[in-house]
């Protein structure tokens, strides 16, 4: 049987890692996105079951303790984690799966899957994070706040990463990664 790849994004919120994510999707229906459980609360627009399933704290602990996750964190306030079964039928089928994840989580998956190919989304400028962050008008100040102090300790952790992509501009960013995902890989 053909193994699959994890290929984990890490990167400070706001830095688009979202928007490269659907990019590449769009561009690459072979690729997979491994969908996280969390107890933060859907913003407008989001589905449960594509963007996330969306949990309370205690369904989340019953998940943490029958050891149904691959990796966990807790990032501004709220806990994320990725399913095993979010990873299993993908690398069984020999498929690339995109998991996007804060650092903590990258680096668990580090230990558990030394084999994956780990890449980290930089922003062009510290102004130009806080900009986006700002522009993207789905967080209170408070949560802005919060990632922001968050993105300063991963942006430094960046050099554990296997591979860094800047993300100024869009298109330079995509092929970036293309290049990681498709040649390098
Ligand atoms: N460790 C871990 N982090 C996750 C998971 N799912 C999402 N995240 C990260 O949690 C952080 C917050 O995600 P989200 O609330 O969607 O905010 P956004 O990144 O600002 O759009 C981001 O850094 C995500 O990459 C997960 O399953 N595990
Ligand atoms: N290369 C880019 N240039 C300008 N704006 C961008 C770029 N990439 C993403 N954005 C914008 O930045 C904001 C944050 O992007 P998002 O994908 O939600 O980030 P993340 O998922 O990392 O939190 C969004 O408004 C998005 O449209």
């Amino acid at each position: 049987m053909k193994s699959g790849k994890l290929i984990v994004l890490t990167g400070p919120s706001g830095v688009g890692k979202g928007t490269l994510v659907r990019s590449l999707l769009t561009r690459h229906p072979e690729l997979h996105l491994s969908v996280s459980v969390t107890t933060r609360s859907p913003r407008e627009g989001e589905i449960e079951g594509q963007h996330y399933y969306f949990v309370d704290r205690s369904r989340f602990e019953q998940m943490l303790e029958a050891e149904e996750l691959a990796e966990w964190a807790e990032f501004a306030g709220n806990l994320y984690g990725t399913p095993y079964f979010a990873l299993q039928q993908g690398i069984e089928e020999g498929e690339f799966i995109l998991l996007e994840i804060e650092l903590e989580g990258a680096r668990q998956i580090r230990n558990k899957f030394p084999e994956a190919v780990r890449i980290f989304i930089l922003p062009p400028s510290w102004e130009e994070l806080e900009r986006r962050l700002r522009s993207r008008g789905l967080d209170s100040e408070s949560a802005i706040a919060r990632r922001l102090l968050r993105a300063k300790a991963e942006i430094e952790a960046a050099g554990e990463f296997d591979f860094q992509v800047i993300n100024d501009d869009l298109e330079v960013a995509l092929t970036g990664l293309e290049s990681v995902l498709f040649v390098n890989c």
